[in-house]
């Protein structure tokens, strides 16, 4: 799969993620009136609300980007309706040709684990059938419990040719309370950066492995030092736009190939029409705005990388 993900890199020629996070006051009062009206203030009326939404920003960006990432979260918060509209996102975004990476931070004890791998990157068998529940081609995944955790989805990634991300070094203000603690004088996020090239090592594509990092735009100084000990794993990169993140941070992200980090930007891009810049869009024409947003992001990428050269 990270071998797909290089050639729609390469395709759009834009190493960006749209984040699909969808919130309620994201969604233009037209399509929640219409949502409302065929089910009532309900889950369904909500989940329905958050996929007219979703489908709107999907085929306005669809032609300049590689890949989409929705948060699962924020499908969640709606219970089964809102995890339909999940299901329903990850099968257009693909239909569409995107590479889908499920944001959904799994891992637990190796049983668990197994069923959390087949529930979203396998096949899961009832009798002599099998089928595919949520069938991202990524899924964000936790390192917290160890090995244990994460060679179940290992073994799918292989049998599925699907891909994970790995959390080592996360972009919130308050990921160093753990992932910075000195162990044997090295940082913490370090030792699971290593731990990553080496499950990495047995799940590789042509260039890079499928196993790869989520590392914070937010801490550029971490993401050069974690580039280097995972040469071989694509490094995914939250924490630019709402977070602060910016182009220049992101350089060192990146290896020399210009290959190697993928940026993703949620709020950013999906509700870029309630910021001052893209004001003039209007909420009617929020898609638009999105759009406008990605070309932006990927100028200011390409940018900062050309800046380095
Ligand atoms: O370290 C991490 C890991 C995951 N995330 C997720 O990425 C998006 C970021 O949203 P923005 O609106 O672009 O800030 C969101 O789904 C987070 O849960 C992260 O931010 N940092």
């Amino acid at each position: 799969m990270i071998d797909q993900l290089i050639a729609n890199i390469k395709k759009t020629n834009a190493p960006i993620v749209v984040g699909l996070d969808p919130m309620m006051k994201f969604i233009p009062e037209q399509i929640q009136k219409a949502a409302f009206a065929e089910y009532g203030e309900t889950l369904k009326g909500a989940a329905e609300a958050i996929w007219q939404y979703n489908k709107g920003i999907v085929d306005a960006v669809a032609d300049l980007i590689p890949a989409v990432k929705p948060q699962i979260a924020m499908y969640e918060q709606f219970g089964v309706a809102g995890l339909i509209a999940f299901q329903k996102t990850v099968a257009y975004c693909k239909e569409k040709g995107l590479v889908v990476i499920g944001d959904v931070k799994r891992g637990d004890i190796g049983s668990t684990s197994e069923a959390y791998a087949v529930a979203h990157l396998g096949k899961v068998v009832v009798g002599e059938k099998s089928y595919a529940p949520f069938d991202e081609d990524f899924a964000t995944v936790n390192p917290y419990l160890g090995s244990d955790g994460i060679n179940p989805f290992i073994k799918v990634c292989k049998e599925e040719n699907k891909g994970i991300f790995v959390l080592v070094k996360t972009s919130n203000p308050s990921s160093g309370e753990f992932q910075d603690r000195l162990v044997d004088g090295r940082p913490l996020y370090e030792i699971v950066g290593e731990k990553v090239a080496e499950w990495g090592s047995e799940c590789m594509g042509s260039e890079y492995s499928n196993v790869g990092a989520v590392v914070g735009a937010t801490y550029p100084e971490m993401g050069k030092a974690l580039r280097k000990v995972m040469p071989k794993s694509y490094i995914l990169v939250p924490g630019y736009g709402a977070q602060g993140g910016k182009g220049a941070d992101l350089v060192h992200f990146f290896n020399e190939d210009g290959l190697g980090a993928i940026v993703n930007s949620s709020r950013g891009i999906i509700a870029a029409y309630q910021q001052e810049k893209y004001a003039q869009f209007g909420a009617a024409n929020y898609a638009d705005a999105s759009r406008q947003a990605v070309i932006d992001m990927r100028e200011d990428i390409a940018q900062a990388l050309q800046g380095r050269k």
